[in-house]
């Protein structure tokens, strides 16, 4: 991008700076030269942000009507034909690669999560769809059963206790599913201990070797998934929450237990989540394990700096972008985030 000459501030004629003593401390060491001028800041900047970076969450829903997220302005749930032409949007843009999440039906909500493995579930249709019409964009299914039970956890419940082991069971059969429909990579978010060795066995069992996994290794009990819970319809039936699966804030020393385990039982990639409160941690599983690492910029982070845009309250591009440039700089390989398509608009704009 063509860099304008524009007069420093400094030097303005309209700012009047004749009264100011002159002064020298006498510095050798000045780390205001490099930022002086824009081709300096540029040519040492140390992480870009490229189109390559991101991962797109769409949300789908059954019908032919898009249906706004209440708390996530400018985000909506798609018909399988809008997600359709959303992912082809994205592949001319470079984007790698969209993950999915459905709005399920309340009526096929239950206490096992059926509809999870159903085989023409709405994740699996969109996934067949999306494959069929863009097959160079990858597509990224979630293993959990929160959009599906009708207490809104992602395992099986018996007298109020998130079972593990049965729960494992139902998502590796979850997964399968996906993996027929053609989906590229399973990400289960579902923070099950094993699961990542059962659906990696089981996938390999049924053919699809190739499959790869993105494990939300290490996925805190967090505030910032408000909007998400809005955007599934999982929220209106939670009962409790769900601290018992979900890591505690507090813990940074976890997280590194947490994905040596997932690694170990087979993940190709692995996901801190949430992001921007966590580029902690991030950063030590980055250092810890040097294998592909991605932050997930939540629901919560997307409707504080969107909802404090539309209120004029920040500079929400900017605040997008710096957002962005942060979990590169922490040392992640990509970021799931809902400002994915805006973001890439602007790279191929070359406007960043
Ligand atoms: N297992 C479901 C799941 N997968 C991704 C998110 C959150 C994503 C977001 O907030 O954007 C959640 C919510 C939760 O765990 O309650
Ligand atoms: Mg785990």
């Amino acid at each position: 991008m063509a860099s304008r000459v524009v007069t420093p501030f400094e030097r303005r004629k309209d700012v009047h700076t004749d009264n100011l003593p002159v002064s020298d401390l006498g510095l050798s060491k000045r780390p205001r030269r490099n930022r002086r001028a824009d081709w300096s800041r540029r040519l040492v900047r140390e992480v870009e942000l490229t189109a390559n970076d991101l991962i797109w969450p769409l949300f789908v829903i059954e019908g032919d009507s898009e249906i706004a997220v209440d708390a996530m302005p400018g985000v909506s749930r798609l018909s399988i034909q809008a997600a359709v032409r959303e992912a082809e949007k994205a592949a001319a843009l470079d984007i790698p690669a969209i993950a999915l999440f459905p709005y399920t039906d309340p009526l096929l909500r239950d206490e096992l999560g059926s509809e999870a493995h159903n085989s023409r579930n709405l994740v699996c249709r969109a996934t067949r769809a999306i494959k069929a019409a863009v097959p160079e964009i990858g597509v990224i299914t979630d293993v959990a059963l929160d959009p599906y039970t009708s207490h809104g956890h992602d395992g099986l419940m018996r007298d109020g206790v998130v079972l593990n082991d049965e729960s494992v069971a139902a998502l590796v059969e979850q997964a399968l599913v996906q993996a027929a429909a053609g989906a590229d990579v399973i990400a289960p978010s579902d923070m099950m201990d094993g699961r990542v060795a059962a659906i990696r066995a089981a996938l390999d069992r049924e053919g699809f070797r190739d499959v790869q996994i993105m494990a939300y290794a290490a996925k805190y009990a967090s505030a910032f998934y408000g909007p998400f819970r809005d955007a599934v319809g999982s929220n209106v039936a939670l009962v409790g929450d769900k601290r018992t699966y979900q890591m505690d804030p507090a813990n940074g020393d976890e997280a590194l237990r947490e994905v040596a385990l997932d690694l170990d039982e087979g993940a190709d990639m692995v996901m801190v989540k949430p992001g921007m409160p966590y580029l902690d941690v991030v950063h030590r599983v980055k250092e810890a394990f040097r294998v592909p690492t991605f932050a997930y910029q939540v629901s919560g982070e997307y409707a504080m700096i969107e909802g404090a845009a539309r209120q004029g309250w920040i500079d929400g591009e900017k605040a997008m972008l710096e957002s962005l440039i942060a979990f590169k700089r922490a040392g992640a390989d990509g970021v799931l985030t809902y400002f994915a398509l805006r973001v890439a608009q602007r790279l191929k704009q070359g406007r960043l």
